[in-house]
């Protein structure tokens, strides 16, 4: 059994794999103030409510953007789970050698999103991830990075609006009927939902033009994805536990089960 945890700035997903499938996975709060005891708490609990011992968990698997969180993880896995964490950072010396030495500031989190995508779908591609912030990565046809871009993610952006603005307040995050909005709660939904998707697309639209590639594989994750996926035009497949995918790749390549 694989314990992988995919610690994002708002989420952490915490998931069980066993014989490369994921059988549960459950989202906590990141917080860079949880102790190791906090975590152990809820890898507790996820177990027990997955039906598996604890024993079971033979190695675990960590991308953490948030480093605050990383020491209470490390501890956590070493005390009780007895197992010595693998992290992902862009210095392991991956099979896929896609990022050729560059690129050591790149979070964890995206290095998986791609090694998920290296391993299943053909090249080039474009991967985003809608969680705090949007990435976007792109991986030429010769599966070496490219780069990419960092956006404001859909709820940081307007919960700094709501933060900013003295009349506006959350709404519920659902289309609105028309792409003109006739009253203040529909205006905000058209520019914020329609907004996000467009950026999506021209974005993606962008990055043919400049690279002049045709791109057989767009993909999209992250906890915001289903906000945007059905409505856009350039994305051809959702996968929501694509990190937790890669993270799977990358504990297969250098923990192997024994
Ligand atoms: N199962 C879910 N259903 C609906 N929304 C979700 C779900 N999981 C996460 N979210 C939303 O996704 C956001 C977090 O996305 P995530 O990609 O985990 O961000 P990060 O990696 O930056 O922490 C949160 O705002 C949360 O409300
Ligand atoms: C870009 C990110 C903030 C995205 O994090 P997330 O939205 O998943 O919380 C994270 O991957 C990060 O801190 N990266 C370091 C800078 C970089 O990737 O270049
Ligand atoms: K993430």
């Amino acid at each position: 059994m694989l314990l992988a945890i995919d610690t994002g700035n708002t989420q952490t997903v915490l998931g069980l794999i066993r014989d490369g499938e994921i059988i549960r996975s459950w989202r906590i709060t990141s917080d860079g103030t949880r102790t190791e005891d906090e975590l152990w708490v809820y890898v507790r609990l996820l177990c027990h409510d997955a039906g598996i011992s604890i024993p079971d968990i033979k190695r675990t698997v960590i991308s953490s953007v948030v480093p605050q969180m990383n020491a209470g993880l490390r501890d956590m896995s070493r005390e009780y789970l007895n197992t010595d964490p693998l992290f992902v950072t862009p210095s392991l010396p991956f099979r896929h050698n896609f990022l050729e030495g560059r690129f050591q500031t790149l979070g964890a989190d995206r290095i998986c999103n791609m090694y998920a995508g290296l391993t299943a779908y053909p090249l080039p591609q474009i991967i985003i991830d809608f969680g705090t912030a949007t990435t976007v990565d792109v991986l030429g046809s010769d599966g070496k990075y490219l780069g990419g871009s960092i956006a404001p993610g859909i709820r940081t952006s307007s919960a700094n609006l709501f933060r900013a603005a003295a009349q506006l307040h959350g709404i519920s995050m659902e289309f609105p009927e028309h792409v003109i909005g006739t009253d203040t709660s529909s205006q905000l939904r058209s520019g914020i939902l329609w907004g996000a998707v467009d950026q999506t697309d021209g974005m993606v639209r962008r990055i043919i033009r400049e690279t002049g590639l045709t791109f057989s594989t767009i993909l999209s994750t992250g906890g915001l994805v289903e906000m945007v996926s059905s409505r856009s035009e350039t994305i051809t497949k959702t996968i929501p536990d694509l990190t937790l995918k890669g993270l799977t790749a990358i504990a297969d390549e250098f923990i192997p089960e024994s």
